[in-house]
């Protein structure tokens, strides 16, 4: 699975979100958009899982048009983990996990054997048989999100979209979804806000603000630094971690300097 998206355009009426933004995600790369609140992030994922048309550009997904691809066939290529609280009905958790399954069915196919199966597998995955028949509104935050991943699982697809998957989530839970998903060996595009995190699990980063790509590299070459002064205006303390070898940041309150 390889995503080329090319001076990508997208305006809520006057106000643009989105000037001309390119970026790629290689096959099994994870690959994170980071930037300021409002800089744009989820208007691109949402442009690509086709939650909004573009007004001008082109997305990719294996060299073919997402634009002209019907919905059922792109719907089959990724699979889009929101925030926790993005469910808003009443719903059993294996109804949930099953609805990953819809892709994959004709209009008024009952879900089958192997429909069950794979939902059942998938709840397996993470640790949630127990709680199928449960009410999703009645799981916790972390236990929420595992459904909506166990969903993305049922559906088969090798590309996952994330929005800020962890919002609201603990540390133990945050850890937990990104080693989870990393563990999949899919190919993944997710809007992060914890630069930490982005360390931590992405390949590659995006910066959005304003509506434009300022810097992109590995987490080593972006979160320096000037760059987070230059993106966020704070200061902070960078270093290496011996034990992850991934860079560490530490904000620094005012008062606080280097
Ligand atoms: N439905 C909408 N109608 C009008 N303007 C919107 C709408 N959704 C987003 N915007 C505006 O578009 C810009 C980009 O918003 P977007 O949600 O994509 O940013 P973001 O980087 O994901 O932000 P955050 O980090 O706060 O989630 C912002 O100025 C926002 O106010």
């Amino acid at each position: 699975m390889r995503l080329k998206v090319e001076n990508l355009h997208y305006s809520y009426g006057e106000s643009d979100a989105l000037k001309g933004v390119s970026f790629f995600v290689n096959e099994g790369e994870f690959v994170g958009l980071i930037g300021p609140n409002g800089s744009g992030k989820s208007t691109a994922l949402k442009n690509i899982y086709r939650g909004l048309r573009p007004d001008k550009g082109s997305i990719e997904i294996d060299g073919e048009n997402l634009l002209t691809m019907s919905y059922k066939n792109s719907a089959l290529k990724m699979a889009v983990v929101g925030q926790e609280n993005d469910v808003p009905f009443d719903f059993m958790v294996e109804e949930i996990v099953a609805m990953g399954r819809t892709p994959h069915k004709k209009l008024f196919d009952l879900d089958d054997e192997h429909d069950k199966e794979i939902v059942h597998h998938a709840l397996e995955h993470l640790g949630m048989e127990s709680m199928a028949k449960k009410n999703y509104l009645h799981l916790s935050g972390g236990e929420k999100q595992r459904v909506i991943i166990a969903r993305a699982i049922a559906q088969e697809s090798d590309f996952y979209i994330l929005d800020e998957p962890t919002n609201h989530l603990d540390i133990s839970y945050q850890l937990q979804i990104f080693d989870f998903i990393k563990r999949l060996n899919v190919t993944v595009l997710s809007a992060i806000h914890d630069l930490n995190m982005a360390a931590l699990y992405c390949d590659r980063l995006y910066v959005l603000k304003k509506g434009e790509i300022v810097l992109s590299g590995s987490p080593e070459e972006v979160l320096t630094e000037e760059n987070i002064y230059n993106v966020y205006g704070v200061n902070s303390s960078v270093t290496k971690n011996a034990l992850t070898g991934k860079v560490s940041i530490s904000f620094l309150p005012a008062g606080v300097n280097k």
